[in-house]
């Protein structure tokens, strides 16, 4: 099949994303704090400014009981369950559909006051990618989102400001088989998931209310997603 201009962009970014994700918090050069935690889940940041605006790097590492990797992918990729899970979406729009795994979206966010309402656009990609490291484990899953440009929608024609994100959710499943040589149930299986994003505002907002900003929304975010997942799974065979 003939590329997609973006593929080769696509396919080196989605390596570097996934060997960054796959890195422990330590090895992630420093400065890291720890700024939310419950239960199995630890959000960190990094405090940092590109031309005076908040681009606060985070990272954060959960453990979901009862879903698997491709299954957490698979309801972060959909388009379909978007607005369900992701509270801050005013408006989602499938821009192209690279390929059945490679979808180009534009969003726009509810306005945070007081700065002006943002949108992204942006490519996203999911991936199953081997477990180079122990090759009977299970595999890994991924979705990358990259912000890219669209000749077709220009940046900041309208009201709206563009953001520019990267976003990297890494999931590796852990199945527990029952002692007794039964079928794997849900109660046997449990995904590691790792979520890393960097937003760049795009434009002037006060930095005091994007860090609150992010200091509310990216733990209720992660909660609120893996529940859905949780909620959308459970009477669902089990998707490896
Ligand atoms: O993981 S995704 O790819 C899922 C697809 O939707 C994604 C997540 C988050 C964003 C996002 C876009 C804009 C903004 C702000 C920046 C200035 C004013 C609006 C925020 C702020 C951080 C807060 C936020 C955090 C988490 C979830 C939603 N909101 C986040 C975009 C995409």
């Amino acid at each position: 099949a003939v590329q997609h201009r973006l593929w080769p962009e696509i396919d080196k970014m989605v390596k570097q994303q996934v060997a960054m994700a796959r890195m422990g918090i330590g090895e992630c050069g420093t400065g890291w704090q720890l700024f939310a935690e419950d239960g199995e889940m630890k959000m960190y940041r990094r405090e940092e400014e590109v031309d005076g605006m908040v681009v606060d790097p985070l990272k954060a590492v959960h453990v979901v009981k009862g879903i698997t990797g491709h299954e957490v992918c698979h309801y972060f990729f959909s388009p379909k369950y978007r607005y369900d899970w992701e509270t801050t979406l005013e408006h989602m729009t499938v821009l192209e559909t690279i390929s059945d795994d490679t979808l180009m979206f534009l969003q726009t966010h509810k306005r945070i006051w007081p700065a002006s309402q943002r949108e992204a656009v942006f490519w996203s990609h999911m991936r199953k990618l081997p477990n180079d490291q122990d090759r009977d484990g299970p595999d890994m899953w991924t979705v990358v989102n990259n912000s890219t440009e669209d000749p077709s929608h220009p940046a900041n024609v309208g009201k709206c400001v563009r953001i520019y994100l990267t976003v990297c959710l890494l999931c590796q499943t852990r199945v527990h088989p029952p002692k007794d040589g039964t079928p794997i149930t849900r109660d046997n299986v449990s995904c590691k998931i790792t979520y890393c994003s960097v937003v760049n505002p795009g434009g002037w907002a006060p930095a005091s209310v994007l860090r609150a900003v992010y200091k509310r929304e990216y733990p209720k975010f992660l909660k609120r997603f893996t529940t859905y997942v949780i909620n959308q799974t459970k009477s669902k065979p089990i998707m490896f």
